[in-house]
């Protein structure tokens, strides 16, 4: 039986803002650099360790880590970090208040663009400034790769490729993997691991900064999963 754990990060600074984020790269409050921590000290005291941790290139995934591995006396570990981790791209709505946002399209049209599998909210204009091109971390990326929106769709196929070329063998050769990364990009690897439908996936949320294990078979089929230390509803 193999173990993988997965954590969103810890709140953001547009998680508190209730703005759209995507892969703009705010970083953790006071509040996120807390569960980060409280994510290590739970692991800790269970007696998770890890081989090898995988996180995405936006810093609230990668402060996580730091956090949650310092409280581990694990911060020599090797991290691979990965665009394809990143959080779904929110397109045209990144850095607008979700709320307000609501009040001007209305809460259906928001859900939609929120949690929808197959309906993109409005690109970005590939020369908008807010679009990451030329960002110097994204510089390596094919052409069509860099997205100027994403529904979860997309995010699911550009999640797969690390997960099948990486992180499932590294797993398989008995490597005890720890992924930081975001709500959406985990919602990506919660639905393969645990063969969502797409209307399903719908009403699927990650909280911030809690460990998610998932007890995985030979064929990494997930014979159960939980999370740790979430409080007692
Ligand atoms: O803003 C975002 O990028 C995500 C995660 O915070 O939001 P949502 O819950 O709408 O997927």
């Amino acid at each position: 039986m193999f173990k993988l754990v997965l954590i969103r990060h810890g709140q953001s600074t547009w998680n508190l803002e209730n703005r759209f984020t995507g892969w703009v790269d705010v970083p953790l409050t006071p509040q996120g650099v807390n569960e980060a921590k409280s994510c290590g000290r739970v692991l800790r005291e269970e007696g998770y360790d890890f081989d090898v941790c995988y996180t995405s290139v936006l810093k609230r995934a990668t402060h996580t880590l730091w956090h949650c591995l310092d409280e581990m006396d694990r911060t020599w570990l090797p991290v691979l970090h990965t665009w394809r981790l990143n959080e779904r791209h929110y397109g045209a709505l990144q850095g607008l208040n979700k709320a307000e946002t609501a009040r001007q399209y209305g809460d259906e049209q928001v859900l939609i663009w929120r949690r929808s599998y197959d309906v993109p909210p409005p690109a970005l204009d590939a020369n908008d400034i807010r679009s990451e091109r030329g960002d110097v971390r994204y510089a390596k990326l094919e052409p069509g790769q860099l997205p100027l929106t994403e529904c979860l769709m997309d995010t699911v196929e550009r999640v797969m490729p690390v997960w099948n070329e990486s992180i499932a063998p590294a797993i398989k050769a008995g490597k005890r993997v720890l992924i930081t990364a975001h709500g959406n990009s985990i919602r990506a690897l919660v639905k393969y691991l645990d063969n969502i439908s797409d209307s399903a996936i719908v009403g699927l949320n990650i909280p911030n900064g809690v460990p998610l294990v998932y007890e995985l078979d030979e064929h990494l089929k997930p014979i159960r999963s939980y999370y740790l230390g979430l409080p007692q509803q």
